[in-house]
């Protein structure tokens, strides 16, 4: 998988090369480049961003500079998959994550000020090596951009990419893997502080405990989180 990120803070991308996306980065099992955009821009003061057009405050991020950037970006792809994080997107789920996991070309878009020129999106969805275009919003509360929103879903969709995770089979028993909660985890000591770990834990008793981790995950849906059981 290629991942192109295009941002004005490139340096906020560097964490990649620490987390578990640096290993993949390094065995070659994703490729990941970010763009500064301001090396897109030809002013003195490499503007990205001018004022609203039918007024208001704030400011929104010019076309001319990401349309060069993702003439540049683009130049060698096909069916590539690009992501605008943004509070005005579908939320971001878990089954996103897998669609995106599947894209053999992901490129991100992080905006910032008030948002990115309208004309960006449609622009880039009439692009013949594009093969989707989705705004996608990590949640509903404020963010200064779209770089820790790009960051999120780079993690969420890059650790499903197969061989980045050393045992497949945890990616089965995680939280909305399975659209629901994950159970409660416990190691040793048996007790600690006068707590003691859930009996059935310690049985050896496997349907048992199978059975028990299945009503964690029921009852902690039900209690934090009944939208995801469309009650
Ligand atoms: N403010 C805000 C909220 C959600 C979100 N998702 C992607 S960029 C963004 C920005």
């Amino acid at each position: 998988m290629r991942i192109d990120v295009v941002t004005i803070f490139p340096e906020f991308f560097s964490v990649l090369d620490v987390s578990l996306l640096g290993k993949a980065r390094a065995s070659g099992l994703i490729d990941i480049r970010v763009h500064d955009l301001r090396e897109f821009t030809h002013d003195r003061h490499r503007t990205v961003d001018d004022t609203p057009a039918g007024g208001g405050a704030g400011m929104v991020m010019k076309p001319e500079p990401w349309g060069e950037a993702l003439d540049a970006v683009l130049a060698d792809a096909a069916d590539a998959v690009v992501v605008f994080p943004t509070p005005a997107g579908e939320l971001f789920r878990q089954p996103i994550a897998r669609a995106l996991a599947e894209a053999p070309h992901l490129v991100f878009c992080c905006g910032r000020y008030e948002g990115i020129d309208q004309r960006v999106i449609e622009h880039t969805a009439s692009r013949p090596e594009v093969a989707a275009v989705r705004e996608l919003s990590l949640g509903d509360y404020v963010l200064n951009g779209g770089e820790v929103a790009a960051m999120a879903m780079i993690e969420a969709a890059g650790r499903l990419v197969p061989g980045m995770v050393g045992n497949p089979d945890s990616l089965v028993e995680e939280s909305h893997e399975d659209g629901l909660l994950e159970y409660p985890s416990y190691t040793k000591p048996a007790v600690w502080r006068g707590l003691e770990t859930p009996p059935v834990l310690l049985s050896g008793n496997h349907a048992a405990i199978a059975a028990w981790r299945r009503e964690q995950q029921l009852d902690r849906t039900r209690r934090i989180r009944p939208e995801l059981l469309g009650d």
